[in-house]
């Protein structure tokens, strides 16, 4: 029954009136105001008190304050700290409640009138200051409550007042924001967000909680630090009727969610990327691409291949990979294996087989090239195919096309050499298992360079064309007429059975070219040198063909042109002869071997020398003195005879301008020109500036031009001439005699002198020498005003007879050989005698 009661030590010194107030508490109508059993002990000073409340469970404590003195209340504070739990309860005098109200302030709990403690009001006091003690333990318990629920919550959780300052934060909203409480309390709730979504925020939780709602939104949160953590907040306000007192915030950090979030987003965005730039790629790349899923079924389509098979890709989509991409062996036309099964099948990547056709939807065949690959999940399991090909009609065409060019010359449409070489290579072959022979035809067009250059490219470009097709003509389907290159054409006639053969083809082909072309408005009188050589006899391979009858060519040329040469090994020694000379005269010139002789020439009447011929001397370190006769015509060929000729003139000038400067009565000296060098443009030019360059007055300077070369093309000649008559200098006719000059010509060129041919001069020793015909010549020559010198002559008897037949000078080994400019100096010195 005890352990039920209420325990009450009541202090105070008046026992009776302590007395009276413990049979009140214990009373019936005070449990009964009360709803509590009192059991009450009492005590008469502050000492026992304390010793009883050290010792026993006391609930309430009711003191007098008069056991207090006067001044110093602060034993209420002390018997709080010996009974924490205890009610303390002070009675005061009626008119003492100053003096009670300072010992509430000291720690007691409430105080009670002396005059009012009656069994009604002591009991309800006492049972109300219980209630409030029992209320206030309650909430204690219930923040205690509260503050351990928000401290073990992952969520931050604050409270503010009504102005939005933070009342209340717990641990974890602390952590979140980066600040301990004591830095949170009193600042506004917003100052923790992120300055970029700071404003925005504001506004939102400012309209949802206008409208009484709860607010839900999410923003970042910016630490001192500047770390940022992603948060999502929920805020209801807190009201007390209707007006609102405060806010209350939970906040959820959702940094790491946020984080996956823009981790997936990015990695959604490059795998965008990624598919685009893949999907663009397949659609700039010129090559179709359609790929399979592990049954062959079609799963895309770029749109080349949606061009190219005729499907779209919305209807190539699922359907089987032979019905979209069909194709077929360009030449058994048999349905070709499928390259996607393939790679499928063997896990690697493979080719189709050549020349095969795709079939468009359409029926349109296009040849195609293309591999196939499989195509593997991240396990490296197949899981489909991607066969990638292309139209290859334009490049196959090209191929055919370039192959063609490689074999056959563009401006006649003939086989080239390569294409010759091979069929050489071939027909000789076959020849030596048939036991035949094989003929080779060099042909050159004699003097196409003058129709080029003279008429220009064009018309000899037309007129190879027809020299193709007359060659054509000449010979049978089975042989091969083939362009060298430039003007030289040959025909390879297989299978011969005799080398008369081939020059009955030779033969024809002088009789088609007996004919004149009409090219271009020109009339034009083609004539060809041909040179044959035949298998087995002039060499068992293409190379040791074409080069014995490129050979036999040179002779036929060397022949006078327009003639047909069977190869002989002769010819051979000739031709590396030649070769040998034309490597010599390319080094010549620098190695200093050129010299020049000077052969008097002699006035008949008065003895006196009158002329003098440069000759030029070529004396090489391995052959020693080679003739001009042997070199010349070689140099003339390879064109080194326009450098040479150059020497000639100025090295001539400057030995004249070297005797005129020893003081020596210079006589004019004369230079052999070639037409080659004639014909050149600025010839005539080059001759003028040598002239000045030396010094040298034009009439000391003769040009000798051999008549037979003039003639062959006298009418381009004639400016040139012209030209050089104009600068001042004289020409003179060389071999005259031999040429077969008309006399129109005669009369028209511009000749100073005509040199009477050595042959006609040697003529005149013999017993039945025409002495007429030396005559006739110095009659024609005084009758146009032309000097008459006459070459070669060697005998007295020649001279006899010239000087009979009034010629003007002569030039031979019996009045002088060509001497050293040292030995000619000396003769223009000390004089000639007079014959
Ligand atoms: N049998 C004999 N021969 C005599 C007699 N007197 C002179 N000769 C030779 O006859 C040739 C005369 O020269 P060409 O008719 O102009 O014939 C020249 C000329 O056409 C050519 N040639 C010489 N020098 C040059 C040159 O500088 N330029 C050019 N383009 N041709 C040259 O080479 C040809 C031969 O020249 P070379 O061998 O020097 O031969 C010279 C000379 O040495 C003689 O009494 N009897």
């Amino acid at each position: 029954m005890d352990a039920a009661r209420t325990r009450v030590l009541i202090v105070n010194a008046d026992t009776r009136e302590a007395g009276r107030l413990r049979g009140v508490l214990e009373g019936t109508e005070a449990q009964a105001m009360s709803g509590h059993l009192f059991r009450v002990e009492c005590v008469t000073s502050l000492t026992d008190a304390a010793e009883q409340l050290t010792r026993d469970d006391i609930t309430i404590v009711l003191l007098d304050l008069a056991l207090l003195p006067a001044d110093n209340l602060e034993t209420c504070g002390q018997i709080r700290a010996l009974a924490p739990d205890a009610l303390l309860l002070v009675l005061a005098e009626a008119g003492d409640e100053a003096r009670a109200r300072a010992a509430l302030q000291c720690g007691a709990h409430d105080f009670l009138l002396k005059g009012d403690t009656d069994a009604r009001w002591l009991a309800r006091t006492v049972g109300h200051a219980l209630e409030r003690r029992a209320a206030a333990r309650a909430l204690r318990f219930s923040e205690t409550r509260f503050r351990a629920i928000s401290d073990a919550s992952p969520l931050g959780i604050v409270v503010t007042d009504a102005q939005g300052l933070c009342t209340y934060t717990n641990d974890a909203y602390q952590s979140m924001s980066g600040l301990d409480a004591r830095h949170v309390a009193g600042r506004h709730w917003s100052c923790f967000i992120h300055p970029d979504d700071r404003a925005r925020v504001q506004l939102e939780v400012a309209a949802v909680l206008q409208s009484a709602k709860t607010f839900s939104g999410e923003m970042r949160l910016l630490q001192r630090d500047g770390e940022v953590v992603w948060a999502r907040m929920h805020a209801a306000w807190m009201t007390d009727d209707g007006a609102p007192q405060g806010c209350v915030q939970t906040v959820e950090d959702i940094t790491d969610r946020k984080k996956a979030e823009n981790a997936l987003l990015q990695a959604e965005e490059a795998l965008f990327d990624e598919r685009e730039r893949a999907q663009v790629t397949l659609n700039s790349i010129g090559d179709a691409v359609i790929a399979t899923d592990s049954q062959g079924r079609v799963s895309y389509l770029n749109q080349v291949a949606e061009s190219m098979t005729g499907w779209s890709a919305p209807e190539a989509l699922c359907r089987p990979l032979s019905e979209i991409f069909a194709v077929i062996d360009g030449t058994s036309r048999v349905v070709a294996t499928n390259p996607a099964e393939r790679a499928i099948a063997e896990n690697r990547r493979v080719g189709l087989a050549m020349d095969c056709l795709l079939v468009r939807r359409d029926g349109v065949e296009l040849p195609i090239e293309d591999s196939a690959a499989p195509i593997h999940d991240r396990r490296g399991r197949v899981t489909g195919a991607v066969i990638v090909f292309h139209d290859v009609s334009q490049s196959r065409a090209m191929a055919i096309r370039m192959a063609y060019m490689a074999q056959h010359d563009f401006l006649t449409g003939l086989p080239n050499r390569a294409l010759l070489t091979e069929r050489l290579a071939q027909a000789i072959g076959q020849a030596a298992r048939h036991h035949k022979q094989v003929a080779l035809l060099f042909i050159d067009l004699d003097f196409f360079k003058r129709i080029n250059d003279s008429l220009g490219h064009a018309v000899g470009d037309q007129l190879l064309q027809c020299v193709a097709e007359r060659l054509i003509g000449c010979v049978r389907a089975t042989d091969s007429v083939c362009r060298q290159g430039g003007d030289e054409f040959v025909i390879l006639l297989a299978e011969i059975e005799q080398p008369q053969d081939a020059a009955g083809v030779a033969d024809k082909i002088h009789q088609a070219f007996l004919e004149p072309q009409q090219v271009g408005g020109h009339t034009l009188q083609i004539t060809l040198s041909v040179g044959i050589s035949v298998y087995p006899d002039d060499g068992n391979t293409a190379e040791a063909m074409m080069r014995n009858a490129d050979i036999a060519m040179y002779h036929a040329k060397a022949q006078g042109r327009n003639n047909c040469q069977f190869f002989t090994p002769e010819m051979n020694e000739r031709a590396v002869q030649r070769l040998l000379i034309e490597g010599g005269l390319r080094r010549a010139l620098g190695n200093q071997e050129f010299r020049l002789h000077y052969q008097p020439q002699i006035n008949l009447a008065s003895g006196a020398v009158t002329g003098a011929e440069a000759l030029l001397r070529w004396r090489t370190p391995d052959h020693g003195l080679v003739s001009p006769t042997q070199f010349v015509p070689i140099a003339e060929e390879c064109g080194l005879i326009v450098p040479i000729g150059q020497w000639v003139l100025r090295e001539a000038c400057r030995q004249i301008r070297a005797w005129q400067d020893r003081g020596l009565c210079v006589v004019p000296v004369a230079v052999n020109i070639s037409v080659v060098e004639l014909r050149r443009p600025g010839f005539a030019e080059s001759v003028a500036r040598i002239l000045y360059e030396t010094g040298v007055p034009p009439h000391l300077l003769e040009l000798e031009l051999t008549e037979t070369r003039l003639m062959q093309d006298a009418e381009s000649s004639m400016s040139v001439l012209r030209s050089l008559k104009s600068i001042g200098v004289k020409l003179v006719m060389d071999d005259f005699g031999t040429g077969y000059s008309s006399l129109s010509y005669l009369r028209r060129f511009p000749f100073d002198v005509l040199k009477i041919d050595q042959s006609f001069i040697h003529d005149l020793d013999s017993e039945d020498g025409d002495a007429g015909i030396v005559g006739a010549i110095i009659g024609m020559a005084t009758h146009l005003r032309q000097k008459v010198v006459a070459e070669g002559v060697e005998t007295e008897q020649q001279l006899a007879l010239l000087r009979i037949r009034q010629c003007d000078a002569v030039q031979g080994h019996l009045v002088g050989r060509p001497m050293e400019a040292d030995g000619f100096a000396g003769l223009l010195a000390g004089g000639m005698p007079a014959r």
